[in-house]
C-alpha cells in the first residue's frame, strides 16, 4: 500500500495546470474576485502618481520654518488652498505657503507638509508653530511605492480583495483568469437515494454528492452533480464515461473497495483507464483509486460513442464511499490537484500548523490516521479539540464545523492529551 506522502506526489504529478492562452477568460474586475491570476499584471504609471500631501495642513518651503517653535512661530502668506483632485495654481515661494488636504497634489516650490495641529491661522497667513523633522515631511512622492514597469502582481495567485484594489489603481478592469476547472460528481450504490426522498429499510440519503459538490464549489470549480448511479456494470459505465466526456476531473464515491458490487476500478480499466492508484495507508480512505485518461480517448465501447479530446490527462478520483472517507480524501488529494489545476502556483498543498491537542489522540498504528476536530486559538496558542462521539469513518454527523484533522502517524497509537500534533487545516 501506497504512504500518504507517496500517493499524495503521484498524484501532483499527474495534473497538468490549465493552459494559460486556451484556458483564460477576461472578466470584469470585481467578477475576477476570488479567481487565479493568469497572466502578470504590469503597471503604466508610478504610484502615488505624483507628490502629494499625507496630511491636512499647510505646504510650506522647508527652510522657511525650519526654526519654528511655539514660542517663535513662522508666520507664512497663505496663497491657495488645494483641494484633493484639483491640481495646485501658484508656486510656493519664500514666505509663502498653501492649504493642503490629505491625498492633494504638493504645488510646485513646497517640500513639506506641516500638519494642521501644529499650525494657527491668521486670516490670510498662517502661523507654523513647530519645526519639521526633516525636509519632506508629510510628503508621499510620486512612485515612491511603484515604478511603472515593474510587476505588480504575479500570474497564480487567487484574487483576494487587496490585490482587487491593486489591479483597480492599475486601472485593469478586465482581468485574465483561469476558467474555473469542470469538475464532474456522481454517487454509486444501490441503497442510495436523494435527500428530498422518502427511505425505504435498507436505503441510505446520498450526502456524498452534496458534500463534494459544496467542497468542489469552495475550492473554486464548476461543479456538476450529476446524481446517483447504481451498482449495475452497464449504467455505472455509461455514466462514468458520460461524466469522463464533460469534466476536467471526476469524482465519483463508493464502488472502491473489494466487495461484490465494487466495479468502479474494472470499468475504468475497461474505458482505457489508466490506474495508478488502488489504496492508500490512510485512515480514513484507504480504499482509494486514482486513474488517468490520455487526452484523446474513445471512452470504451462503440455504444456510448462518447469521445473527447483534451490538451491534458483527464484525472478520475474513485473515493471511498464512506461519508469521513470521501471529504478527508477530497481534502488531503483532490483539492491539491484542484488548486494545481487551476492554475495556482503556490499555496495548493495543504497547511498543517502545530497544536496542542485538549484529547488524547488514538489510532491502530498501521495507517497514518486523520482525527477530526476543531482548531481554535487558545491563550495564544493553537489547540486541538477532538470532536466529540465515533470516529467510524461512516458517522459524518460529527464531522460538522470541522476545520482541522488531527495526525496520528504510522507507528504510533496514542498521543496524550497535552501534546503537540500535527493538524492540517480544512475548509
Ligand atoms: N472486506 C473489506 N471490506 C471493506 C474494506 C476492506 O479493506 N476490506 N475497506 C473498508 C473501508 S476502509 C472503506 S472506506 C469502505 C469503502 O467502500 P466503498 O468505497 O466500496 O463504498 P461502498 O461499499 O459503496 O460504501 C461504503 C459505505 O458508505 C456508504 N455510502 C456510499 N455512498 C454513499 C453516499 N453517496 N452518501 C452516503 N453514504 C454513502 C455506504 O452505504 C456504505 O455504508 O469499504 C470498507 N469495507
Ligand atoms: O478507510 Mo475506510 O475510509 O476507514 O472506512
Ligand atoms: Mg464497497
Amino acid at each position: 500500500m501506497l504512504s500518504v506522502e507517496e500517493a499524495e506526489s503521484i498524484i501532483f504529478n499527474l495534473v497538468k495546470p490549465l493552459d494559460d492562452q486556451q484556458d483564460v477568460e477576461r472578466l470584469d474586475l470585481l467578477s475576477a474576485s476570488g479567481r487565479v491570476l493568469a497572466a502578470p499584471v504590469v503597471g503604466s504609471r508610478d504610484f502615488p502618481h505624483w507628490d502629494n500631501s499625507a496630511m491636512d495642513g499647510y505646504a510650506v518651503r522647508y527652510a522657511d520654518v525650519s526654526n519654528s517653535s511655539p514660542e517663535t512661530p513662522t508666520l507664512l502668506t497663505v496663497v491657495e488652498e488645494i483641494p484633493a483632485g484639483k491640481p495646485p495654481q501658484v508656486e510656493i515661494k519664500p514666505g509663502l505657503a498653501a492649504r493642503i488636504l490629505t491625498g492633494s497634489m504638493m504645488p510646485p516650490g513646497a517640500d513639506t507638509v506641516v500638519m494642521q495641529e501644529e499650525t494657527r491661522r491668521q486670516g490670510t497667513a498662517v502661523e507654523i508653530l513647530a519645526a519639521p523633522r526633516e525636509i519632506g515631511e508629510f510628503v508621499r512622492y510620486g512612485g515612491s511605492f511603484y515604478r511603472a514597469g515593474n510587476p505588480l502582481l504575479p500570474a497564480g495567485i487567487a484574487i483576494a480583495p487587496p490585490d482587487i484594489a491593486v489591479l483597480a489603481t492599475a486601472q485593469c478592469v478586465q482581468v485574465p483568469v483561469y476558467r474555473r476547472p469542470k469538475v464532474a460528481i456522481l454517487s454509486t450504490g444501490d441503497e442510495l437515494v436523494a435527500p428530498g426522498e422518502s427511505l425505504k429499510p435498507g436505503q441510505l440519503v446520498d450526502s456524498n454528492q452534496y458534500a463534494l459538490t459544496a467542497a468542489a464549489i469552495a475550492a473554486g470549480c464548476e461543479a456538476v452533480p450529476l446524481g446517483i448511479v447504481p451498482d449495475d456494470p452497464g449504467k455505472l459505465k455509461q455514466a462514468i464515461a458520460q461524466a469522463l466526456s464533460l469534466a476536467d476531473f471526476v469524482l465519483s464515491t463508493g464502488g472502491v473497495s473489494v466487495g461484490d458490487y465494487d466495479y468502479v476500478e474494472q470499468i475504468l480499466t475497461e474505458l482505457g483507464g489508466q490506474i495508478h492508484i488502488k489504496s492508500v495507508a490512510i485512515k480514513p480512505g484507504k480504499p482509494l483509486t486514482v486513474a488517468t485518461f490520455p487526452p484523446s480517448t474513445t471512452l470504451g465501447d462503440s455504444a456510448s460513442n462518447l469521445s473527447r479530446n483534451l490538451s491534458r490527462n483527464l484525472l478520475y478520483f474513485g473515493l471511498p464511499g464512506n461519508p469521513v472517507s470521501a471529504l478527508v480524501t477530497f481534502w488531503r488529494f483532490v483539492q491539491p490537484a484542484l488548486g494545481k489545476l487551476s492554475g495556482l502556483r503556490d499555496r495548493c498543498l495543504p497547511e498543517f500548523i502545530l497544536a496542542k491537542t485538549q484529547q488524547d489522540l488514538r489510532a491502530g498504528g498501521q495507517r497514518e490516521t486523520y482525527l477530526w476536530g476543531q482548531i481554535q486559538s487558545v491563550d495564544s496558542e493553537y489547540q486541538f479539540k477532538l470532536a466529540g462521539g465515533s470516529h467510524s469513518s461512516g458517522n459524518l454527523i460529527n464531522l460538522a464545523q470541522t476545520n482541522g484533522l488531527a495526525i496520528v502517524p504510522v507507528g504510533k497509537k496514542l498521543i496524550p492529551a497535552g501534546e503537540m500534533v500535527q493538524v492540517m487545516w480544512v475548509k
